[in-house]
């Protein structure tokens, strides 16, 4: 594979880094989210903020630099899934430093991290489909160096026996690319305004994601209520029809009612964004 010039490495993974940053900023904005941060408060978080949100955003924009970087135009392999793994520890230690200790986007660096990197694999140039499947790739590689840590998400897998975010990733983003990716294009396609069909992409991720945040927080009344709620949203004609707005501002209540934030889906949303910008580039969305 030719190698380009550096320049054009530089160039790439500052867009790709920029884009990311940017594409967590426009999920955090987004609203009204169930449950989540958005423009209109903290949602369901005692310890999140937008202003929080945006800040930890900006802290991670060096971490996906250098995943693109470090992973231009070379292959899946062991020696990459370490770097790209070190690099992914450290920006959460970064994401910490900026937030006091507050976890904002540890899910959002997993994926959107491995995302950065397939895209620099395959020189900036990869569909959304390579880009996932290569980005499945490097997930499913073992990282001999990562902590054995049992964290919420992990609980939550093994005692509801269900998929989490390392499934996701490894089965090649699913739930973004069979969902969210062909609803965000539809909803544009009928006329919804960007934020109505980004909303609608946000449903279509929920009506079916086994989200861990929600099963830690609530169980599986909390996941019900969940993807309930989101079908209920997208079979009333999604968020852009009145019915459609009671029914996403029934959900909104029903989660905060359970103290549940589909923070899952919601960094989900923003790998639907990226890899959509990354089809789109010179798109003004
Ligand atoms: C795999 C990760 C997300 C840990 O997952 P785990 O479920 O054990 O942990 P935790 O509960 O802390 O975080 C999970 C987060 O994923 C998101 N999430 C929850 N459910 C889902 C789901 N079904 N699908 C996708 N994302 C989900 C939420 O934001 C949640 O907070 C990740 O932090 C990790 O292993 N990082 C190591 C560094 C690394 O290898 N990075 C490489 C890419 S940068
Ligand atoms: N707009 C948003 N609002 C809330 N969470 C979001 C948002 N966008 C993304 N997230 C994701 O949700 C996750 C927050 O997870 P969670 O609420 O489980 O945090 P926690 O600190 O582990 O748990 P808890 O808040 O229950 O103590 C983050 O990792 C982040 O990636």
């Amino acid at each position: 594979m030719k190698l380009l010039p550096q320049i054009q490495v530089e160039g790439g993974a500052e867009w790709l880094a920029r884009t990311a940053t940017q594409c967590l900023i426009d999920e955090a904005r987004l609203s009204p989210k169930p449950g989540l941060v958005d423009s209109r408060g903290n949602g369901a978080h005692h310890d999140l903020s937008l202003a929080l949100m945006e800040r930890s955003a900006h802290s991670l924009t060096p971490t996906f630099q250098a995943l693109a970087q470090q992973s231009w135009q070379r292959p899946a392999d062991i020696a990459l899934r370490q770097t790209v793994g070190r690099l992914g520890r450290a920006g959460e230690k970064q994401m910490m430093a900026a937030t006091d200790g507050v976890n904002t986007h540890r899910g959002a660096i997993w994926a959107l991290g491995l995302l950065v990197s397939a895209v620099a694999m395959h020189g900036g140039t990869g569909s959304a489909q390579q880009v996932a499947a290569t980005a499945a790739e490097l997930a499913k590689l073992p990282d001999a160096a990562a902590p054995k840590v049992f964290s919420k998400g992990l609980r939550a897998t093994h005692r509801y026996q269900v998929p989490g975010a390392r499934e996701e990733a490894q089965q090649a983003f699913p739930h973004v690319m069979q969902r969210a990716l062909p609803q965000l294009r539809l909803s544009r396609l009928n006329g919804s305004s960007e934020t109505h069909a980004r909303l609608d992409a946000l449903m279509a991720i929920m009506t079916s994601l086994t989200d861990t945040c929600v099963l830690s927080r609530a169980g599986l009344e909390g996941l019900d209520a969940m993807q309930d709620g989101a079908r209920a949203v997208l079979s009333a004609g999604g968020s852009a029809h009145p019915a459609g707005q009671q029914a996403l501002a029934a959900l909104d209540r029903h989660m905060l009612a359970l103290n549940a934030s589909p923070g899952g889906a919601a960094d989900l949303l923003a790998a639907t964004l990226f890899l959509d910008r990354i089809e789109s580039p010179y798109l003004k969305h």
